[in-house]
This record gives structure tokens, sequence and C-alpha cells, in this order.
């Protein structure tokens, strides 16, 4: 699959079959809409090419709003690599961007740089200025030149749905109900920092961990069994995600992983947790005593989840 991210980069493609859209954590629903596109560009012979925007256009046109993103860049193209589609165009999004008028959005960016033989689009998709364009403007502007395939009303629903109810399964800590929809656990890659040393001194060394990608959405507080990918090989482990009640006063969500079995300096590397099952809340211990007995539980149970 080729990614593009400038459109002077762009080849003359073969009957090309063009979708568009977010697709933030390629789930469930967003599979079904990517094999309905791999199945109209093989019908007509042609090439699958995958229109999306960075950074996320709420990003750009909502900055007040918080937004936690379920896939970071490089891992959205994989998983949408994994799915047939042939290209990937990465839409530079600014500002000027989403000034274009739903008009120019189709002559001067969709027709001019894809010259689309199929565009397949949700019964919902707007573009343009406001949101202004939809799939009435691009069949008056385009059929019969350009065929207009509508994505039916339930798979966009399905789609869309699980967007916001993945996010806010994460958000209350529901890793398994959000595996599901996601059709893989959730993960993210973050980098190994210097803690306060202290877990080391009750037996559980914990690598406190910072997001590679910022904008990515960090499961709700709690503990939780996880797997943890250091280098090519996947550990079982331990998460805590919380302000560390028992020991600081802090107003910092830390997010740290003990790793079973494991005995190394990471300090710097980066590594990928793979969040796997929901242990329980965050508490206030009366001293590190009660706190490291409790580990010593939660290790027992990851131990038991994680097989
Ligand atoms: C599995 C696990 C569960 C934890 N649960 C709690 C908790 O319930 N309350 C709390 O205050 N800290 C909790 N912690 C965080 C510890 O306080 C922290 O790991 C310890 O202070 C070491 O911090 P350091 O890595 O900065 O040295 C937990 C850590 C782990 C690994
Ligand atoms: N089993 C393990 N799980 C997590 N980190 C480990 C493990 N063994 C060694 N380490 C190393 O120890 C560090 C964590 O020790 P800790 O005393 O908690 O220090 P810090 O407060 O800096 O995180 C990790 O960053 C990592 O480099």
């Amino acid at each position: 699959m080729a990614v593009f991210h400038e459109f002077r980069e762009l080849p003359v493609f073969r009957n090309p079959v063009v979708t568009i859209g977010s697709f933030d954590g390629v789930h469930h629903g967003h599979k079904v809409i990517l094999s309905e596109v791999v199945k109209e560009a093989k019908a007509v012979n042609g090439e699958s090419i995958l229109i999306t925007f960075e950074p996320h256009p709420r990003k750009i046109i909502h900055p007040e709003q918080p937004l936690g993103l379920l896939t970071a860049p490089e891992q959205k193209i994989r998983l949408i690599e994994a799915e047939g589609i042939d290209h990937i165009f990465v839409v530079p999004f600014t500002r000027d961007f989403s000034m274009l008028s739903a008009a120019e959005y189709v002559t001067d960016f969709l027709v001019k740089h894809f010259n689309p033989h199929t565009i397949v689009i949700g019964y919902d998709h707007h573009f343009g200025h406001s949101r202004e364009g939809d799939i009435g403007l691009l069949r008056t502007m385009l059929e019969p030149q350009v065929r207009i395939a509508e994505i039916p009303a339930q798979l966009i629903d399905d789609a869309a749905v699980s967007s916001t109810k993945i996010r806010n399964a994460l958000l209350k800590g529901n890793v398994k109900e959000a595996a599901e929809m996601l059709e893989r656990p959730y993960t993210f890659t973050a980098t190994v920092v210097h803690g306060n040393k202290l877990g080391r001194t009750i037996g559980y060394p914990t690598a406190n961990l910072e997001p590679v990608y910022a904008d990515l959405l960090i499961p709700g507080i709690g503990i939780y069994a996880v797997r943890a990918a250091v280098g090519d090989r996947l550990y079982n482990g331990m998460m805590s995600i919380g302000y560390r009640p028992t020991v600081t006063d802090e107003k910092k969500i830390t997010i740290e992983v003990n790793i079973f079995d494991f005995a190394a300096e990471i300090y710097g590397q980066r590594i990928t947790v793979h969040c796997i099952e929901y242990l329980r809340g965050e508490e206030k211990f009366d001293g590190l005593e009660a706190l490291t007995a409790q580990i010593a539980q939660d290790e027992i149970r990851s131990r038991a989840v994680l097989g």
C-alpha cells in the first residue's frame, strides 16, 4: 500500500474508488465500510483510495474541546492497510483547508486530485466550510460522470456509535468492551521516564510511561491487567493509572507498568501497552505496606486473567 501526504506525489489512478473519513480506531464498523470500498474497487477493476485527515479535523475546528483519539496516525495507516485498501492520502488538515466551500472541495480537491470513478460515501457525510456539502451536492455536481455509492445508514450508524462508545468505554476503564468493538485490545505506545524510584523499594519496580502521541486517549483511572511489548517480546504485567494518593498529593495522573518476570533498565525505551482487563479502582492506602499487599493481590489476579 502507498501512503501519500502531498498532492504533487499523487499518480494517475486506474478507476479510482475513493472514500473519505477520519476512521479513528479502525474498529468493527469501519472495517465493514472498508470492505465495501475494496469490493467496489474490485468490481470496476479499479484502485481503492482512502482519504483521511491529519490532524483530526475536530482538533482544528474545535481546539477547545478535548478529544482522545483511539489510534495514532501511523497505527491507523497500518490497520487500514490490513483491510486491503490500495492507497491512503493523508490531507494536512489546516484552517485554510477547512475554509474551502463545499463546491470548491468537490472541484478543486476531490475531482482535480483524485479524478474518482466512484465515491463511496455515507448518507450523512458532510464536507466543506461549515459542513455545507453533502451526498446530494455530490450527486448534483458529479453524476453521471462519477458514480456515487451511498453507504447504507445502518453501517454508518454502527460505525459512528461505536467510535463514541469505544471512547466512553475506555474512559470508564471498560477495556474489555472496547476490545470487542475494536476487534483487538486497546493499545498505546509510550516512552519510559523516571519516577520517584519508590517502586523498586517495595519490590514492584514500575516503568513510568509518557505516551508518544499526546492526542491518544488514556483509559480511566484504575488498575489493569496488561501485556507490554518491550523490544520484540510481549510480557504480561499490571498497570496503574491514577494519582497515587497513597504516596503523593500531586494532582498529576501517572501511568505505570510493572512487567512480570522481567528485570532490566528500560529508561528511554518505547513500550506498547495492551489493555486487557480492568481489575479495580485506585485507592488511598494507609501506608506502603498495605499498598504493597494489595499490589501482590493485583499480581495474582493479573496472572490468572492473562493466563
Ligand atoms: C498494580 C499497581 C497498583 C497500584 N495501586 C495503587 C493504589 O491503589 N493506590 C495508590 O496510591 N497507588 C497505587 N499504585 C502506584 C504506587 O503508588 C506506585 O507504583 C509507587 O508509588 C512507585 O512509584 P514510582 O514508580 O514513582 O517509584 C499502584 C501501582 C501498581 C503497579
Ligand atoms: N519488572 C519491571 N517492571 C517495570 N520496570 C522495571 C522492571 N524491572 C526493572 N525495571 C526498571 O526499573 C524502573 C522502575 O523502577 P522504579 O523504582 O519504580 O523507578 P521509577 O520511579 O523511576 O519508575 C523502570 O523504569 C525500568 O527501567
